[in-house]
């Protein structure tokens, strides 16, 4: 796969998101135009309360922007309404969560499953799916367990497991490697890396050098605005 070819996968036009704080506004996100190509594992980086998580929320459909458009996989989201947001959020891409975001009452592959039985697919089916998942990301030993008998890095590689059942075309992970070690770190940049070498896409929000060293292209945010970025040569990304 050339990376950089085809059509976007995610295509970001002047968006702009601005929370307010009391009687306060941050601009948290302004203007921002950005295009992940098939094929592209993309680092953003920017010190902490740049804009990062905020962009990422915009991007998969967690956030609407309060202006500019997001288009997933050739569509403009949130233009979708009701049922057909949802169901090409869920297909389109996988999400994984600064802060792990799992349900505390469900064991490690129930959460894991919770994506495709929301699909509608059968319980079976996907509980098969989700420990798939789970052994790729080395937890099938701990499935059966809670959240809050799992260690941080453990919670962490249930939240990657779950963002790539269905295999996504586009992941967007903030911090994903955040509370892993350095053996973890690789497998998981090991896992993003097939899903762009057959054909997907993965914009990461990380403050981690071995992952901006993995990327194909490093964006750099400060104060809510996209600055330079770094374009990797042709065959230096690692994966
Ligand atoms: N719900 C909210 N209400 C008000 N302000 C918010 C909200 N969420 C984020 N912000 C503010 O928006 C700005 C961007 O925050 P964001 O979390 O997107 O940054 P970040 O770059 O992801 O930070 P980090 O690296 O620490 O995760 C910050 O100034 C933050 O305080």
């Amino acid at each position: 796969m050339i990376s950089g070819s085809g059509s976007p996968l995610l295509k970001l036009d002047s968006v702009g998101k601005t929370y307010a704080s009391g009687s306060v506004e941050v601009h948290a996100v302004h203007q921002v135009s950005l295009s992940v190509m098939p094929g592209e594992l993309v680092a953003l980086m920017g010190p902490s309360g740049c804009g990062k998580s905020t962009l990422l929320s915009v991007s998969g459909g967690l956030l609407r922007p309060d202006s500019g458009t997001v288009t997933v996989g050739g569509v403009s989201l949130y233009d979708l309404a009701g049922a057909r947001f949802h169901e090409h959020r869920r297909r389109s891409l996988g999400f994984v969560f600064q802060d792990f975001n799992l349900m505390r009452t469900l064991t490690a592959v129930e959460n894991v499953m919770l994506v495709d039985e929301l699909d509608g697919m059968p319980r079976k089916r996907a509980r098969q799916r989700a420990l798939a998942a789970l052994r790729s990301v080395g937890l099938d030993d701990v499935a059966e367990r809670y959240p809050g008998e799992l260690s941080g890095g453990q919670q962490q590689r249930v939240a990657i497991a779950r963002a790539l059942t269905g295999s996504p075309r586009l992941v967007l992970a903030d911090e994903p490697t955040g509370a892993l070690d350095s053996a973890n770190t690789r497998s998981v940049l090991g896992l993003l890396g097939e899903i762009v070498a057959a054909g997907g896409a993965c914009l990461v929000a990380t403050h981690d050098p071995e992952v901006a060293a993995a990327a194909h292209r490093v964006v750099q945010m400060l104060d809510g605005v996209l600055t330079e970025g770094r374009a990797a040569a042709v065959g230096e990304a690692r994966r």
